[in-house]
This record gives C-alpha cells, sequence and structure tokens, in this order.
C-alpha cells in the first residue's frame, strides 16, 4: 500500500456509504494529493435484520468488523455514527476525530399526521429505540409503538406500506439521504432528547498510526468533540450499551456546557431526567456527575430491568 492512501472500512448502508463519502471528501479537501480508498464490508447487525435490536446484544454490533479490519491492516479508518460507537474501544483502537454535528434532532415522519400531537388515539407508532419508546409512552400513552429496524429507505417503505401511522427517525440520517421533505415535525429535546452522539461522525483508527492521526487532525470540530465527550461520559458511568432507554444532549452556550439527560422506562411508567451547566472544559467530569445524579434517583432500577428483559 503507498505511503499516500487511506482505507476507510465501512457498512454498504446508504447511510454508512454517504458517512464514508463524507469523510474522504473532507480528506481531500485537506490534502489533495491523497488517495482515499473504501473497504466496504458487512456486519452482523446487517445480517441480523429480524430481531428487535434490544434483544441482539446492541453493543458493537456494527462495528466489530470493522474493527478487526482496521487491526488486521486491511484498512486504516472507520467512520461511524457516534450514536453506534460502543463506550469501550478494543486494545489499539480509538476514536480520534469527531467531525461538525449535522442536526441532532429526532424527527416525526407519516404520511397522514402533521406531529406527535396530532395522531388519533391508539395510532401506531414503529420504532426500535428503547429512547423513543419511553419518551413516546410518557407524552402519549396511548399510542401503540411497535419494533421498526432496517435501513433508513427500508423504515421509510414500511411506513408507505400503511404497517404504521407514524414512525421516529433521526433528522441527520434523513438529511444526509436527501429525504427532509418527508419530515413533518422536527421534535425539539424536550419532546425527544436525542441519543449520545447522535448526528455526529466519528472517526476510529488504530492508536499507533501517527501518519492517519495527522491527515485526521483538520476534520475534528472542536465544538462537537466536547458535546460528545459530556454525553458519552454521561453514558459510559450508566455502563450503557447503544441499545438502552437513555437520552444525553449537551449544547454549547459560548464557553458554557448544558448538559442534560435522561433514562426513562420503556413503558414510560417512569422518566428520570436531569442536567447540569457548567464550563465546557469540564465536558466530562459534569456528564460523570450527571449519570450519578440520576443513579441516586433509581435509574440504576431501570436499567437493571431493561438488561433483565433483553437476556430473557
Ligand atoms: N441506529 C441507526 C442510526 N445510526 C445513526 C442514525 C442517524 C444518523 C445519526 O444519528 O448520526 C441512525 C438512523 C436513525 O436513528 O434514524
Amino acid at each position: 500500500m503507498s505511503t499516500n492512501t487511506i482505507r476507510i472500512a465501512t457498512r454498504q448502508s446508504p447511510l454508512a456509504l454517504w458517512q464514508a463519502h463524507y469523510v474522504r471528501d473532507r480528506l481531500l479537501a485537506f490534502h489533495p494529493s491523497l488517495t482515499v480508498e473504501l473497504v466496504t464490508m458487512v456486519t452482523r447487525g446487517d445480517i441480523i435484520l429480524d430481531t428487535p435490536l434490544a434483544k441482539v446484544g446492541g453493543k458493537g454490533l456494527f462495528v466489530k468488523e470493522l474493527e478487526i479490519a482496521m487491526l488486521e491492516g486491511r484498512a486504516d479508518i472507520a467512520v461511524h455514527s457516534m450514536k453506534d460507537v460502543p463506550v469501550a474501544f478494543p486494545e489499539g483502537l480509538g476514536l480520534v476525530t469527531i467531525c461538525e454535528r449535522e442536526d441532532p434532532r429526532d424527527a416525526f415522519v407519516s404520511n397522514h399526521f402533521n406531529s406527535l400531537d396530532d395522531l388519533p388515539v391508539g395510532s401506531i407508532v414503529g420504532t426500535s429505540s428503547l429512547r423513543r419508546q419511553c419518551q413516546l409512552r410518557a407524552r402519549r400513552p396511548d399510542l401503540v409503538i411497535t419494533d421498526l429496524r432496517g435501513n433508513v429507505g427500508t423504515r421509510l417503505s414500511k411506513l408507505d406500506n400503511g404497517q404504521y401511522d407514524a414512525i421516529i427517525l433521526a433528522a441527520a440520517g434523513l438529511k444526509r439521504l436527501k429525504l427532509e421533505a418527508r419530515i413533518r415535525q422536527f421534535m425539539t429535546p424536550e419532546e425527544s432528547l436525542p441519543a449520545v452522539g447522535q448526528g455526529a461522525v466519528g472517526i476510529e483508527c488504530r492508536l499507533n498510526d501517527q501518519r492517519t492521526r495527522e491527515l485526521l487532525a483538520p476534520l475534528n470540530d472542536a465544538a462537537t468533540e466536547t458535546r460528545v465527550i459530556a454525553e458519552r461520559a454521561m453514558n459510559a458511568r450508566l455502563e450503557g450499551g447503544c441499545q438502552v432507554p437513555i437520552g444525553s444532549y449537551a449544547e454549547l452556550e459560548g464557553d458554557q456546557l448544558w448538559l442534560r439527560a435522561l433514562v426513562g422506562a420503556p413503558d414510560g411508567s417512569k422518566m428520570i431526567r436531569g442536567e447540569r451547566r457548567g464550563p465546557a472544559t469540564d465536558a466530562e467530569t459534569m456528564g460523570i456527575a450527571l449519570a450519578e445524579e440520576l443513579l441516586n434517583q433509581g435509574a440504576d432500577d431501570i436499567l437493571q430491568r431493561v438488561y433483565q428483559d433483553s437476556q430473557s
């Protein structure tokens, strides 16, 4: 391999390919003489499509094969939706770059209704996310929430087939795939607190690969990095995997960070919320402190129950 080549390990879903192409274009913008190749692969998460994600041990389902490729030297970097990146990395790998965040909000998508409040009693809403489910149920206990898996395009066709009255997706994914016109309502963080890292793209590589790290450095967005550090610290302290009823969302107001979080029972019966404000330089300690506050209020009970259910 030429020392002037970067190989990106990527899944083949349209969203994963969009992200890989985005990072390729950003790399080429900063390093015009670089050659960037895509190494496409299939992950376990792409294969196990018929089981609710919460039951297949969501942790790292979409990233493991990409990590093995980097460790074996078949690829140099992997591009991830930060939302799907586990707390811990295999020995020798790490997240070195976080790109500027796209819209972090959840989006309400429907062919017949303009908003969540518009939905008639008993409407069917599709989502496989326990975080979205608990927030929907807390606002609208009458709704019937059913599982919805697959790529963004698959999920939209299930909506169009009439299987659901509405579905909830990340606005970022829809915007990236030029499907923003399908969004009926952008849900505010008060209505649906986003997932850890939602809307941000992160880049993982071998930690001892100094050449790659230097090439990636200009792609990092400091503000996004600070926000995602706080959100992930919160999640890590809760020992949350990626299929958990946890929301964690940080915003920057100048050099002040505002971190909000929630842990909810999937049936909507219980919701524990908290928030912190502090200097952005304290992002990580704020995340940990907020997680501990939620644990003291009973978040561990909720999470224990969810983990037990996912094993049965
Ligand atoms: N869990 C799948 C996933 N991972 C990242 C995104 C959207 C893009 C993002 O958050 O960066 C999605 C789809 C969705 O939740 O609608």
